[in-house]
């Protein structure tokens, strides 16, 4: 488990909310939950594996608020449907849904079969497109709300993940769709896309940390923790993002920049010498 951050909104800013986060057992989506608790929500944490989701739910209400863990796929209807009834028993309300289930794996794309492929589009495209229209036909259809995905920084592509690339580009274009179409209703939708971020999720990739901040190009030389991004989510959940709708906010420490053309070369090779990140000279 990662350390979770320290406070850093205040403590009654969702104070009579009530949020639910898929995934929430484990990595950004605990850290996710946990915070939002620390705001004053009441949480619903749902994910496949009862024990994660009934731990970070036990943490939740030792914090003195309410939190109920709900074994689901969001890949199986019926599953959802019990669990929205099972969200209308407990507390009657939703006001935030934190779209953050979701998984893949590293693949070259001549190595991918159909299956393969429509697993990770169903994980993850279809498994929020249900939990979405679910959470808006038993609450926020009436009363409004926030609706937060995570995604991924694919916008130029993402090669060894033609699959959730694909996902992650139809999440994205349905939420803006959703964003316009639902705004009449009083929903906010925005997207937070991760960089390279330390979780649990990342033991599933053969990936050595040191190794790792040789290669990658973010500009700040280390993975991002959870906090970078439940910090992020909240903000949109919350009456702090009232204004934002139908964004993309990468969180990502530069990784994407490399994209940018570096000038810096043609012009004058000295007064831009470059220097590693303060991280890489230990
Ligand atoms: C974005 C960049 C960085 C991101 C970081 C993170 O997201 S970190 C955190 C994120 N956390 C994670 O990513 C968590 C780790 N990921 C997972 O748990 C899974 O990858 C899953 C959620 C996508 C699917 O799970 P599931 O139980 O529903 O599926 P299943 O096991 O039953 O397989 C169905 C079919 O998919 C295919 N196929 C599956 N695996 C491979 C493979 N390695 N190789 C090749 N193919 C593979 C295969 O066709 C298989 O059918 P078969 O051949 O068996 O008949
Ligand atoms: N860490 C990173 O660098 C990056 C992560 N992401 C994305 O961020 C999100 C969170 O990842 P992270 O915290 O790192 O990793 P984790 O693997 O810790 O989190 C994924 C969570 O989703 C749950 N989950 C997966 N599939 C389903 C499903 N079908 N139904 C219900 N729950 C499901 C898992 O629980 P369970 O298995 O019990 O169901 C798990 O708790 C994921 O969508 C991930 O792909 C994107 C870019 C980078």
């Amino acid at each position: 488990m990662q350390p979770l951050p320290n406070m850093r909104f205040a403590p009654d800013l969702l104070t009579s909310q009530v949020a639910l986060v898929t995934g929430g057992g484990t990595g950004m989506g605990r850290a996710t939950a946990i915070e939002m608790a620390r705001c004053g929500a009441d949480v619903v944490v749902l994910g496949r594996r009862a024990e994660p989701i009934e731990d970070c739910a036990k943490i939740i209400r030792e914090l003195g608020r309410k939190a109920v863990a709900i074994s689901t796929d969001i890949r199986l209807p019926d599953q959802i449907d019990s669990a929205m009834l099972r969200i209308k028993d407990e507390f009657g309300r939703l006001d935030i849904l934190v779209n953050n289930a979701g998984g893949q794996f590293v693949t070259p794309a001549r190595e991918l079969n159909n299956k393969g492929f429509e697993t990770v589009i169903r994980n993850n495209l279809i498994g929020s497109w249900q939990m979405t229209k679910a959470v808006a036909d038993h609450f926020m259809l009436e009363h409004g709300g926030s609706i937060v995905f995570v995604t991924a920084c694919v916008r130029s592509g993402l090669s060894g993940f033609v699959h959730t690339a694909a996902a992650r580009g139809g999440v994205l274009a349905m939420m803006k769709t959703l964003a316009f179409e639902w705004a009449e209703f009083g929903i906010r939708l925005n997207c937070v896309a991760p960089g390279t971020i330390k979780t649990e999720g990342m033991d599933h990739y053969p990936i050595d940390p040191e190794q790792w901040l040789k290669l990658n190009r973010n500009v700040m030389g280390h993975m991002g923790d959870v906090g970078d991004i439940s910090a992020a989510i909240i903000f949109l959940s919350s009456s702090l993002g009232k204004f934002v709708t139908g964004e993309e906010w990468y969180i990502d420490g530069g990784e994407t920049l490399h994209l940018a053309h570096d000038a810096r070369q043609m012009i004058d090779a000295v007064k831009f010498s470059r220097r590693e990140p303060a991280v890489l000279k230990k």
